[in-house]
């Protein structure tokens, strides 16, 4: 558990979870076309190896179990998890260079992560929970996606129940079927607009920063 004063950021934080392979990244990336200066990706970081095309400081902070291990020590961490043998972690300082540069900040992070970020005590969260269609559909994308090896996705199946379920217990402010991926999308995009507009953020409006 993390004891440090967080910086706490002055825009909410939108934290997305979902089972692997049920659309995260595909969703975001959206997003982030759609909208390229209001929200920004925090750079977790992870002890798994680059996948192909990977860049450390772009999609992970590409880490060691000892380097990590060690700034989690010194309570630099908000959230960490370890899944499929890999520890993944978000830092308080990625997620405050987000905030401060005037943009939602982003978490895509696992169940794990999200019940330790929903104990933190002064965050303003949008939580969205991305399910798949079907456990069928889940591991026919995660085959396709060509990125598992047999016992990576064996792994990545096991826990998606789990996962599942905390996604409909009541967890989160809204729980997106991904089954047509314009639809999701558009799900997503209404909801945030709607979310925003609360706390008197227009999406279509320019940036102040
Ligand atoms: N609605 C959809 N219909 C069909 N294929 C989809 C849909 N959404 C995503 N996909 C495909 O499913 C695969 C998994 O999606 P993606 O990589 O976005 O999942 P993820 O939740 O980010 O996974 P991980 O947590 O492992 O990073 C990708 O190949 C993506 O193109």
């Amino acid at each position: 558990m993390v004891s440090t004063n967080i910086g706490l950021p002055k825009l909410p934080l939108l934290v997305i979870c979902g089972p692997s392979g049920c659309g995260k990244s595909t969703l975001l990336d959206m997003l982030f076309k759609r909208y390229p200066d209001k929200f920004g990706f925090s750079v977790s970081h992870t002890t798994r190896k680059p996948r192909e095309g990977e860049k450390s400081g772009h999609h992970y902070h590409f880490t060691t179990p000892e380097s990590i291990n060690e700034a989690i020590a010194n309570g630099e961490f908000l959230e960490t998890a370890t899944y499929s043998g890999n520890i993944y972690g978000t830092s308080i300082k990625a997620v405050e260079t987000v905030s401060n540069a005037g943009k939602v900040c982003v978490l895509d992070i696992e169940m794990e992560g999200v019940k330790q970020v929903k104990q933190k005590p002064g965050l303003d969260l949008i939580l969205v929970f991305i399910k798949p269609p079907s456990i069928q559909t889940l591991e026919s994308r995660l085959r396709s996606r060509g990125t598992e090896t047999e016992e990576s996705l064996k792994r990545r199946l096991s826990v998606c129940k789990e996962e599942i379920k905390y996604g409909e217990d009541g967890n989160f402010d809204i729980v997106i079927v991904n089954e047509n991926l314009a639809a999701a999308y558009g799900c997503l995009e209404d909801f945030l607009i709607d979310e925003l507009l609360k706390r008197n953020i227009d999406l279509e409006q320019p940036s102040v920063n």
